[in-house]
């Protein structure tokens, strides 16, 4: 169903994002496959050359938190595909100790990468059935306190979602973008919980982050990347967040006002 889509997936050397480039390629797509880590990356391509075809993928090396490396890898994409037609702001750390570093990663790359892929989506195909998912987390919809700063920058990619799609159905780019919230998933950014020199000084709440995985129980990869598959193929959701939890899938329903308590002055 989606042969002759090309899609790109930033942090796609492993996790969520290689789980995303699996059920893309079963589906039909291309993948140009976006991360810093080159060597996972490039053994990755080797194996899914073998497993799909040496036409299907290609990976590509860059640092979203770069403006240079992202805009310069994008061209690459576009001279190496033709055109995208699917754009998956992936990459993420969870780093409090470096809290700037997760800022820039997490929040800046997501706008980086969603304004590269709707100038080209907009103007090169004419802005018909283009989509943009951008991977937030339930943490972007409620906090989670040993990752303060990982919550800011979750809660900006929802917001960012949310306005940057408005924005694009009024101006009528005919770009749909959307964003995925998972609970805790079964991947090497878990350990990062228990690691002092990424929690910094939330190393103490570590035993309060166990209780909340153990509340909302760690799912599994594939489960997140159905979750995904479903939000390219709606064509009917535009500034959505789809939440993943262990017990399924669900769109969440946004206040079309916030409930307030009046005090008096
Ligand atoms: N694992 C979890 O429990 C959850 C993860 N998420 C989000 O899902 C996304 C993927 O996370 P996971 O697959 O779990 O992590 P992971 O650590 O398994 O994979 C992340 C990938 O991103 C790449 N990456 C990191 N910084 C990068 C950069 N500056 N430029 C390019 N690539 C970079 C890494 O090399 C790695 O291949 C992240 O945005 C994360 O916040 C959301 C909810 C839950
Ligand atoms: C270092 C760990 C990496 C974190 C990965 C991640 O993003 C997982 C987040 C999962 C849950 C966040 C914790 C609390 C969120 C609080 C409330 C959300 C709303 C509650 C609900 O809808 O059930």
């Amino acid at each position: 169903m989606l042969k002759g889509k090309v899609a790109v997936v930033s942090g796609s050397a492993q996790g969520l994002g290689k789980a995303f480039t699996h059920i893309l390629l079963e589906n039909g797509a291309q993948v140009a496959m976006l991360d810093v880590n080159h060597v996972m990356g490039q053994e990755l391509q080797v194996q899914l050359n073998h497993q799909y075809g040496s036409d299907r993928t290609q990976f590509f090396k860059a640092d979203v938190s770069s403006d240079q490396q992202f805009t310069d890898v994008f061209q690459e994409i576009i001279s190496k595909f033709g055109h995208i037609n699917i754009f998956c702001n992936n990459a993420g750390i969870a780093d409090e100790k470096n809290w700037e570093k997760t800022v820039s990663i997490n929040l800046s790359g997501v706008v980086r990468g969603t304004y590269l892929a709707l100038d080209h989506m907009k103007k090169e195909n004419g802005g018909n059935g283009c989509v943009i998912i951008n991977v937030a987390s339930l943490a972007g919809l409620g906090p989670f306190p040993s990752a303060p700063v990982y919550t800011a920058t979750k809660h900006g990619v929802v917001g960012f979602t949310r306005a940057i799609s408005m924005a694009s159905q009024v101006s009528g780019y005919g770009v749909r973008i959307n964003a995925l919230c998972p609970s805790f998933v079964r991947t090497t950014l878990i350990d990062s919980f228990k690691q002092e020199d990424k929690t910094g000084q939330f190393y103490n709440l570590v035993s309060l982050t166990q209780s909340l995985i153990d509340k909302f129980t760690l799912i599994e990869v594939e489960q997140v990347a159905k979750a995904f598959l479903h939000l390219i193929k709606d064509e009917s959701v535009n500034g959505a967040a789809l939440v993943v939890k262990s017990e399924g899938a669900a769109y969440v329903t946004f206040p079309k006002e916030v409930e307030t308590t009046p005090i008096s002055l």
